[in-house]
């Protein structure tokens, strides 16, 4: 059956303003900003009206070039990879030690074993798609393989030594040449996220956190609500959880806005409020999600491989009563009355849309690779003498031992790329990039006043197969290598 939400039909007049496209002035006023905050005026943000938006060079690019470093407006490692990577929560550098990363990690995958989860567990949370692949300098093979799916038989650690590479008692050979930040517990107390600084945790918990915390200061009622949404995304769709940022990163920068415009009419309410109190409000908090391309989630994912054509509408329909269930669960822990609209199926169903449509997978390269590969350029006797300590540890991790950080972001710049069979630029992580940003750059020169565009599928494909998979993006690709390959 249909999902009704008495929501999207209460404030249908407010949740087709929030969906409604920004104006040219709008567009440019937000990009100018961005450019002049990160002080960058060698890219810039224009509009066609085949294309809609695209980024297109202000200065010329050699090959290999940095074009651009972005910031993400929000981000999430998935689920499944917080076993084998202790990240910063909100820029997603590796935190803690060698010895962290490594006990955690054992110490995690173990108690997963124990508790007999296997692989298919994880497996709906990785259904989303994320076309635009980061590639890396340090390429992992799968991403998509459990932790503890190696098929190399690892063999386990003592349980002692597992404890004291957590609590760090145990320091293993060269370790300080790779060190890392310290691990900055959230201040809320959740034992949940983790920061790189005091700097990320305070920036975590005013752009989205202080609402998504279930530590002690979180009232009880909302944090049983909270830990169900979070359950419930971990075992369905980790997307939601990204979409909970969103929402809470627009209620909290909406009640920023609306404090502000208090104190500077001095506290003159009726000033700032009139009919419709606050909308004006809401839609300025909204703005930096008006300006990701977005459909509807259920009508723009693709239909998997396993799905019959005939079925189609019936998948459609369980995707809708997903987002459902998890908005229900949401609204429970951080419904906001004066942020109502938020809470519509329609605008949840076009913030996961948004992400279908716009997302970059998130990748950091672990620390692991390089500080292995340090202890195995060492010269003997120093390398005889490291790997009596090192070798144990690597068996008991297995051929995956430095798996990335993995995750899903929207990213400001990055989003407004259009696409080309033969593009000029591509996503890449270079050895000194350990953090969440994405990376763009040049494949090729590029000049001033040219669109870069970067590929959203596998460009090798054939041309019926790139066609196939940009269907889902809702458009056909008429780029020069599609033109000349067309039958
Ligand atoms: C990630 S967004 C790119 C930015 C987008 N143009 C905008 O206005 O926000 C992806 C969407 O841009 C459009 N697009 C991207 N590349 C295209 C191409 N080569 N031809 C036609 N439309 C394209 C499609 O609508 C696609 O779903």
């Amino acid at each position: 059956m249909e999902p009704i939400c008495s929501i999207t039909s209460a404030c249908a007049t407010q949740i087709s303003a929030l969906l409604s496209p920004p104006s040219p002035n709008q567009i440019q006023e937000y990009y100018h900003n961005i450019f002049s905050s990160t002080h960058c005026n060698s890219i810039t943000v224009k509009q066609d009206d085949n294309f809609g938006k695209g980024l297109y060079a202000a200065t010329d690019f050699k090959e290999d070039e940095l074009v651009l470093k972005d910031q993400m407006l929000v981000g999430a490692q998935h689920s499944f990879n917080k076993i084998d990577c202790f990240v910063c929560s909100f820029c997603f550098r590796f935190i803690g030690s060698i010895e962290t990363q490594i006990g955690r990690r054992l110490y995690l995958t173990q108690l997963r074993a124990n508790e007999s989860h296997d692989c298919d567990e994880g497996s709906s949370s990785k259904s989303s798609k994320n076309y635009h692949q980061m590639d890396s300098s340090d390429e992992e093979e799968s991403t998509w393989q459990c932790s503890s799916g190696s098929s190399k038989t690892k063999v386990p650690l003592p349980e002692g030594v597992v404890e004291s590479l957590m609590n760090g008692q145990l320091k293993l050979p060269y370790s300080e040449k790779f060190s890392l930040p310290p691990a900055v517990p959230c201040h809320g107390g959740c034992g949940e996220a983790y920061y790189c600084s005091m700097s990320c945790a305070e920036a975590d918990w005013e752009s989205s956190h202080s609402l998504l915390c279930t530590g002690e200061s979180c009232d009880p009622r909302r944090r049983e609500a909270l830990l169900k949404f979070v359950k419930h995304a971990n075992e369905t769709n980790d997307i939601f959880l990204l979409a909970a940022k969103v929402i809470s990163s627009t209620i909290l920068r909406y009640h920023k806005l609306k404090a502000n415009c208090l104190a500077e009419k001095g506290k003159n309410v009726a000033s700032c409020v009139s009919d419709h109190p606050n909308f004006s409000l809401l839609l300025e908090a909204w703005r930096p999600i008006t300006m990701g391309y977005k459909k509807r989630w259920w009508d723009c994912i693709a239909l998997p491989d396993d799905i019959d054509s005939s079925d189609e509408a019936s998948f459609r329909m369980q995707i809708k009563e997903l987002a459902f269930e998890s908005l229900q669960l949401l609204q429970t822990a951080i419904f906001d009355k004066e942020c109502e609209p938020l809470f519509s199926l329609e605008i949840y169903g076009h913030i996961i849309g948004m992400f279908e449509l716009n997302n970059l997978d998130l990748v950091v390269a672990s620390p692991m690779e390089d500080y292995f590969l340090y202890i195995d350029d060492l010269s003997n006797p120093d390398k005889e003498e490291a790997e009596k300590i090192t070798q144990p540890i690597l068996d008991a991790l297995g051929e995956d031992y430095s798996t990335s950080c993995e995750g899903t972001a929207f990213f400001p710049l990055q989003s407004c790329m259009n696409h080309s069979c033969c593009p000029n630029a591509k996503a890449f992580k270079r050895d000194e990039d350990r953090d969440g940003q994405a990376t763009i750059i040049a494949l090729r020169p590029i000049c001033k006043g040219e669109e870069i565009t970067i590929s959203y599928v596998d460009e090798d494909l054939s041309f019926e197969e790139r066609q196939a998979s940009l269907a889902d993006y809702g458009f056909r690709c008429r780029c020069p290598k599609c033109i000349e390959e067309e039958p």
